[in-house]
């Protein structure tokens, strides 16, 4: 059995954050772990309440699980505070997974901040050094930069400014921009565009942490980095295409619908 570990907070109504990424993981028949950063109070209309976890408890929780579990990949998400991605950087330094996948979540789809903006230099000089791949969407992207990013070209542009911050690579999510669905990766070589048809839908809760758990989970099955890539797009695409009308505001993304279209 391969293991997973998410470094996330948590969504109450399980769409998004630490219960989208261990969906993905069990979707994968990976067994998943969690380091809950922060408890969000949060369902398909939004986040009313966020509460952190102490710096002192992230660091026991890595420990708990690196100590004994030992994880194949690791998936970071919502880091919140300066304190919290202190304590996680030092863990990764401590215990050293080399398959490290960071979603640099800031803000909400209603507005919330995920992120302290006083920490947004923590996440870029600490974090994103540790990782093998990031995974920012066009407003992280432009905010990780400084640019205005509109077009392919641009987010080509982007990519290379966030290799330059001391990524190995990175993929920018086109998923905010119009016509087909394309991302960018880019491992500091190589340019790639994974594209896929644009699902007409406004049930997208959660897409960038069912994709870079996927990709994670298919880092711990052992694929190598860019098909691990292109797999997670494949996969979060149907988890797209299959998304459940639920709740009375944005939507999650579905991660049974192989079962489901199998029975
Ligand atoms: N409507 C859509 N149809 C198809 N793919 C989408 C759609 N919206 C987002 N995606 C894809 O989902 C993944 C997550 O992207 P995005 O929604 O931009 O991230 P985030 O949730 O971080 O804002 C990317 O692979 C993106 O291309
Ligand atoms: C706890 C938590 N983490 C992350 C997100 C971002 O979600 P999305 O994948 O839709 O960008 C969220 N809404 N809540």
């Amino acid at each position: 059995m391969k293991l997973a570990l998410t470094i996330a907070g948590s969504d109450s109504g399980g769409g998004a954050g630490i219960q989208a990424d261990i969906k993905t993981f069990s979707a994968h028949g990976v067994f998943g772990m969690s380091v809950i950063t922060s408890v969000t109070a949060q369902n398909t209309r939004g986040v009313i309440g966020i509460e952190d976890i102490s710096p002192e408890m992230v660091s026991l929780q890595m420990q708990a699980v690196f100590e004994d579990l030992y994880p194949d990949a690791v998936k970071i998400g919502m880091v919140s505070s300066g304190g919290i991605i202190g304590a996680i950087a030092d863990g990764l330094k401590k215990y050293g997974p080399r398959k490290v996948v960071l979603d640099p979540v800031m803000i909400s789809k209603g507005g919330s901040y995920l992120l302290k903006p006083e920490a947004m230099n923590a996440l870029k000089d600490k974090l994103i050094p540790l990782s093998l791949v990031v995974t920012p969407n066009l407003m992280e992207a432009e905010a990780l930069t400084g640019m205005v990013i509109k077009t392919p070209e641009d987010m080509r542009e982007a990519a290379r400014k966030i290799i330059g911050l001391g990524a190995k690579s990175v993929v920018v999510k086109g998923g905010h921009l119009t016509g087909d669905a394309l991302d960018v990766f880019y491992d500091g070589h190589k340019f790639y565009e994974i594209t896929s048809e644009r699902v007409n839908t406004r049930n997208t809760h959660g897409t960038g942490c069912t994709f870079s758990s996927a990709i994670a989970a298919n880092l711990a099955l052992g694929y190598d980095l860019i098909e691990s890539v292109k797999r997670a797009k494949d996969y979060i695409t149907g988890a797209i295409k299959n998304s459940l009308d639920i709740g009375h505001g944005v939507g999650p993304t579905n991660h049974f619908w192989r079962w489901d279209n199998e029975n």
